[in-house]
């Protein structure tokens, strides 16, 4: 007998959806699993005040494919120069749902970023005020510090001060790769939450650097050793989960801009995301646990209703794409040529 799971329509809590004929590409992959995603700030130039953020929902909306329901979840860029005032704004437009901190120089188009929390911390006051969520991109950038240290050490310095200072602030520490993160998030209180993606569930950095290295599994934060993955999958399949969500980090490139000398980070895996959380999940005989992990967790601790839709998934295997059309070039996906075990029914 074919086994099936049914649950609440899920929600991506962190995906990059780009701009332009690039949105138009890879928003029906996400429109065709999830009912609502917290979408990304990090364009060229970032959104960072309300307005901007205002027209880029509009685009969205815009791209989404006739006949299909999707509200994305906006997001306001950090940069050293937000104010208290933004983020009052941000608050009361109603369609901003998060801060985003990208520290300067940690990640895909972070340039403009923020140099130092320090700097900000009357912004970063009045999120905790008024209950506006701080989504941080967890990783230090001083160049003594050993890219896969980054996100443990970030923790030490930055996240424990910060909530040390703003107790209630709320935050979701994105797409975590440590067992450093998942303890730490587990040890906080309600108002820490985390998102974790497919591809840190399903890998460790040997898929990236054994027997050849594989600039599509390139990411940041950057693969980690099977010790973090097993904590990882540990703690989205722990009976009491309330506090890691699902969130894909599906971060579209052009193939040439990863397949080249300098590549740059970022896997895409919107094209198959519940499939393979799913494989997670089945994996550890925790299918039970899919439901809170991808539909009810993240909905809590943003205030927001579960949906009343459902979608369904069959364990059947099908072979995903080499490659899917990206604006006007191709992206490769997670896995392409290769086998995925569940399929979106
Ligand atoms: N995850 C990535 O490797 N890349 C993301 C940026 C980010 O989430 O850090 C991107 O925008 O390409
Ligand atoms: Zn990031
Ligand atoms: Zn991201």
């Amino acid at each position: 007998m074919t086994q099936t799971i049914t649950i609440a329509r899920p929600d991506d809590w962190h995906l990059h959806l780009r701009d332009g004929a690039g949105l138009a590409s890879v928003l029906p992959h996400t429109v065709r699993e999830f009912g609502r995603a917290i979408v990304m700030p990090n364009l060229k130039p970032p959104v960072t005040n309300v307005a901007l953020a205002g027209e880029y929902r509009q685009r969205i909306l815009a791209a989404v494919p006739a006949g299909q329901s999707f509200q994305p979840l906006m997001t306001l860029y950090l940069t050293d120069n937000t104010t208290a005032a933004d983020i009052v704004a941000a608050k009361a437009s109603g369609f901003v749902h998060g801060v985003k901190l990208y520290p300067a120089g940690a990640t895909t188009n972070s340039d403009a970023g923020c140099t130092d929390v320090n700097k900000v911390l009357p912004a970063i006051e009045k999120m905790a005020e008024l209950g506006l969520p701080f989504l941080v991109h967890g990783e230090v950038v001083d160049s003594e510090i050993d890219i896969f240290d980054r996100e443990a050490v970030f923790i030490d310095r930055i996240m424990q001060p910060l909530l040390a200072k703003f107790p209630n602030l709320k935050v979701v520490f994105e797409h975590i790769t440590t067992k450093d993160a998942a303890d730490f998030v587990t040890g906080a209180p309600d108002n820490v939450a985390a998102t974790v993606t497919a591809h840190h569930l399903l890998m460790n950095r040997n898929a990236m650097l054994v027997g050849g290295i594989r600039p599509h599994l390139y990411c940041l934060p950057i693969l980690k050793r099977e010790i973090h993955r097993q904590a990882l999958v540990k703690a989205v399949t722990a009976d009491d989960n309330h506090k890691f969500f699902l969130g894909t980090d599906s971060a579209p490139h052009a193939k040439g801009a990863k397949e080249t000398a300098c590549g740059c980070a970022g896997m895409y895996t919107a094209h198959a995301a519940l499939p393979l959380y799913a494989e997670v999940f089945d994996l550890a005989g925790k299918l039970d646990r899919l439901e809170a992990f991808a539909s009810q967790n993240g909905s809590a601790f943003y205030g927001l209703p579960v949906s009343s839709e459902t979608v369904t998934l069959r364990k059947e295997s099908w072979v995903v794409p080499t490659e899917y059309a990206f604006a006007d070039s191709v992206v490769v996906p997670l896995r392409a040529g290769e086998l995925v075990q569940w399929k979106l029914v």
